[in-house]
């Protein structure tokens, strides 16, 4: 068996027969048809790799086939093993450094003792340095790219190719080998062969580039085409830094390909070797932010003229003009961001989405009216495009982000906050395309995955478009942590250690492109679809909840089940009744105690602390008082421990039903929202219901007055100052005059404003349900100030007076009486429970005493 170059891939039985054989699995036909077992193929023996000086592969190349093991020959090699000819071992001395073996094609083993001996006898092993399956395992990870295998038989045992293949398929080996550790260089051995190899490879690239005709030559373009690929095994891509190997490589393709011209395009071969090589580089330009090549219109046009000939290219001819088009909108996109030119930026964001949109229009069109099939080449096909959308929208988002930052900037905002919903809307359905098309791709991803040579190649093609999912913060959470657990998969499982090194976006972008003017990062949840009979729709809501709550501590949630009109009503009555002459509100005192939290507390009674229960603190914290009255309403039933205090009822008729009414319409918004939190979390669906039967909770309406801006600016006086809610979950359903921040999850102490969003209540997680959930929920800290700062504002005149805010609370509370203890699946072996349990009315009391 020569070492490389071209083993016949026939069964062992047509070989010695010397026909042409099927390569039917697991049995070939024609074995079949003359009635015999067919014995099986090559790959189905059991093969061992070892290491060997690769002088002494080249030596051995030279001779006849050897039935003899390099290990034989070489003092160096790694491998010990105590039979030195006719590839017959016994089975304890083999592979005494882990060796790779093949089982059967699509398995590759780490030998170890226990599984060698469980192994039948009846597969032998064959000794061989592993370089003569270098070119087996090529053409098998390629096997959807037949020109490969042409090329292999039509090209010379010492070209680019042959050694290109040693390296590629070395380093899959090693990465198979080791796939789970993070690197071996300890090996040295492996690296020396893999830089010889390396060298041997861009020598001779190099060497024929030197002449024009090197450059025409298909297999120095597949060649530089398997390094970007073998780049990728090895994980050296920095998306940002140009200089990195595979970026090198990839603009290598692109000089190759500007060299060869629109000539090569004429003939099947040359077309052959362009696609995989073009489409390197267009992701070079999906990932650089940059223009493709300007011939890239030539080429596709030439490729399009013939493409009643090769109607096969009908996709990746629709895809490639559309990944055209990103790329120059894109760059444009970064180009006015870059430079922070807001003028710029108004005055071609028009244009720029319209392009986008036209471009997803025109290969939508193209899509209607040709078949897409399901081969693998055009499931990959697709994905590309899908992560193209997803960065393209990515980008374009950031620059509507940027906008809203820019008052004169003439589209109105609501038309910006429109095309800001559709980005996102059209990125995530991208992202999910991508993410579907991926268990088609390699399987499902079960214990039995295939992990053949083969899903490499898939792998390596289903890598961008997970990336961008995974880094792109324009997908849904669980469509992130999705992409991120198959990278892990093909990084750990399948060795491509490209998947385990996704960069995040250090480009240095304007912060206004990151965030909209005025959003803080709390998301909005609708709740509409957990109402649909899909299970579906209402396990990603409550994902979704359970993501905001763990990472934020807040959401913003629409369609929360307390109608519009009901709100609105409320706040009427809110205002009808702080707007009472002082005496009146006065009927309806708070009780001195403490704990009777209910009735009316005018400004400067109730002071807002954070988990500070000694005196001085409390006395401290009451030096800067909060300018704000509000009145308490809780449960009206016997069994309440506080009981209401009301006006008297002619003092404001209407006042008390209302809100009886509103208190119930709240609670069931409650159950809904508590339902989810436990889906979200894994619990049983009543989970948190079980303890909120007793409807312990509590109405607050709150009127901040007009003050004297400055003196809030100044920390002078407070609105509310900085706190974290006690009970289980907050509601809070605010007016539009802003001032609510909420601290930022990452820079402790800095506050974003969460102003008005029509239609949404604010959601967040007290410190009762953190504890309970072991932390895992965060209660976090919020405040009200005075609404921000307007663009351009500067000082605040001496005696300006803020616009008086009102918001209506309902926090939502554990029954009294009940006692909890960390929520099941939030504590364990590795995760202790850092909280005693603890009881509802203590705790709630305990709070109680800091606040008066
Ligand atoms: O009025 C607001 O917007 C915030 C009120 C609040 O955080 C509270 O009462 O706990
Ligand atoms: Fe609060």
């Amino acid at each position: 068996m020569p070492n490389t170059g071209r083993p016949s891939r026939d069964c062992h039985l047509c070989r010695q027969r010397r026909v042409k054989c099927d390569l039917a699995r697991p049995a070939c036909q024609r074995c079949i048809k003359y009635g015999a077992q067919c014995p099986g193929y090559r790959d189905q023996q059991e093969l061992v790799f070892r290491n060997a000086d690769p002088t002494v592969v080249k030596k051995r190349k030279k001779r006849a086939p050897l039935p003899q093991s390099p290990s034989s020959q070489s003092s160096s090699s790694s491998s010990s093993s105590s039979s030195s000819d006719g590839g017959v071992l016994s089975a304890p001395s083999l592979s005494p450094n882990g060796d790779f073996v093949f089982t059967s094609s699509t398995d590759l083993v780490l030998v170890n003792g226990a599984n060698y001996n469980a192994r039948p006898p009846l597969l032998r092993p064959v000794y061989e340095h592993w370089t003569s399956h270098s070119v087996p395992i090529i053409l098998d990870v390629y096997s959807n790219l037949d020109f490969i295998k042409d090329m292999y038989r039509d090209y010379t045992d010492d070209g680019p190719l042959i050694w290109a293949a040693h390296l590629f398929s070395r380093t899959y080996v090693t990465n198979m080998q080791y796939s789970t550790a993070l690197s071996r260089s300890s090996d040295s051995e492996t690296q020396r062969e893999l830089g010889g190899y390396l060298g041997k490879t861009l020598n001779l690239v190099s060497e024929a580039l030197k002449t024009p005709e090197g450059a025409q030559r298909d297999d120095i373009l597949a060649t530089v085409w398997i390094l970007t690929n073998y780049e990728l095994l090895i994980g050296s891509l920095s998306r940002t830094e140009v200089l990195s190997p595979w970026h090198l490589h990839a603009r290598g393709l692109y000089s190759i390909l500007k060299a060869r011209g629109c000539a090569p395009l004429l003939k099947p071969d040359g077309r052959k070797s362009f696609w995989p090589a073009y489409s390197m580089v267009q992701i070079q330009a999906l990932i650089t932010n940059t223009e493709c090549p300007p011939e890239s219109q030539e080429w596709l046009e030439t490729i399009d003229r013939l493409l009643p000939l090769h109607p096969g290219e009908g996709l990746g001819l629709a895809i490639s003009y559309f990944i055209i088009k990103i790329c120059s909108v894109q760059a444009r996109i970064f180009n006015l961001l870059r430079r922070r030119d807001f003028p710029g930026a108004s005055r071609d964001y028009p244009d720029l989405f319209a392009q986008m949109k036209a471009a997803e229009q025109e290969f939508e069109d193209w899509i209607e009216k040709n078949y897409v099939g399901t081969h693998i080449l055009e499931i990959y096909a697709m994905s590309l495009y899908h992560s193209a959308i997803v960065k393209g929208y990515h980008v374009m988002r950031l620059l509507i982000n940027f906008l809203t930052h820019y008052p004169p900037c003439p589209i109105p905002l609501e038309q910006l906050n429109e095309d800001r919903e559709y980005s996102v809307k059209t990125a995530q359905n991208a992202a999910q395309g991508i993410l579907e098309s991926v268990p088609r791709v390699l399987g499902p991803l079960s214990s039995s995955r295939d992990k053949s040579p083969k899903t490499v190649f898939d792998a390596l093609r289903v890598i961008w478009p997970l990336i961008s999912v995974y880094v792109m913060d324009i997908c849904r959470s669980e469509q992130r942590l999705a992409a991120e657990g198959l990278l892990f998969y093909i990084g750990r499982e399948l060795g491509v250690r490209q998947a385990l090194n996704t960069y995040p976006d250090t480009l240095t972008l304007p912060a206004e492109a990151k965030e909209p003017l005025g959003h803080s990062s709390i998301p909005v949840i609708d709740l509409a679809p957990s109402r649909s009979d899909s299970d579906e729709d209402i396990q990603i809501v409550a994902k979704n909840l359970y993501e905001a709550f763990k990472d934020v501590g807040f959401a913003y949630v629409k369609n929360h089940g307390v109608p519009e009109d009901v709100v609105n009503e409320a706040f009427n009555w809110s205002r009808k009744f702080f707007n009472l002459p002082q005496s009146d509100k006065d009927l309806a005192p708070h009780p001195p105690e403490a704990w009777h939290h209910r009735g009316y507390s005018s400004v400067g009674r109730e002071k807002v602390s954070q988990m500070i229960f000694d005196e001085a603190s409390i006395a401290a914290a009451r030096n800067v008082p909060d300018v704000k009255e509000s009145f308490d309403i809780g449960r009206e039933d016997e069994g309440a421990r506080m009981s209401n205090v009301w006006l008297p009822r002619d003092v404001l008729p209407g006042f008390r039903e209302f809100f009886e009414e509103f208190y119930e319409i709240c609670y069931a918004a409650e159950l809904e929202l508590l339902r989810l939190v436990a889906i979200g979390m894994g619990l049983e669906k009543e989970y948190f219901v079980g303890y909120h039967m007793k409807k312990d909770n509590q109405i607050r309406l709150l009127h901040y007055p007009a003050i004297e801006e400055n003196l809030l600016r100044q920390g002078k006086a407070d609105r509310i100052a900085a706190h974290t809610d006690f009970g289980t979950v907050t509601m809070l359903f605010q007016d539009d005059v802003g001032g609510l921040e909420v601290e930022d999850i990452i820079e402790k102490g800095k506050f974003n404003p969460a102003p008005y969003i029509p239609g949404t209540a604010v959601v967040n997680i007290g410190d009762f349900l953190m504890r309970w959930s072991n932390d895992e929920l965060k209660s976090t800290m919020h405040r009200v100030k005075a609404p921000p700062l307007l663009e351009g504002e500067g000082e605040i005149p001496k005696d300006k007076k803020t616009k008086e805010r009102y918001s209506i609370v309902y926090f939502m509370c554990a029954d009294m009486e009940k006692t909890v203890d960390c929520v099941p699946g939030c504590w364990g072996p590795e995760r202790p429970k850092k909280y005693e349990p603890v009881n509802c009315m203590e705790y709630i009391n305990m709070r109680m005493e800091a606040l008066y």
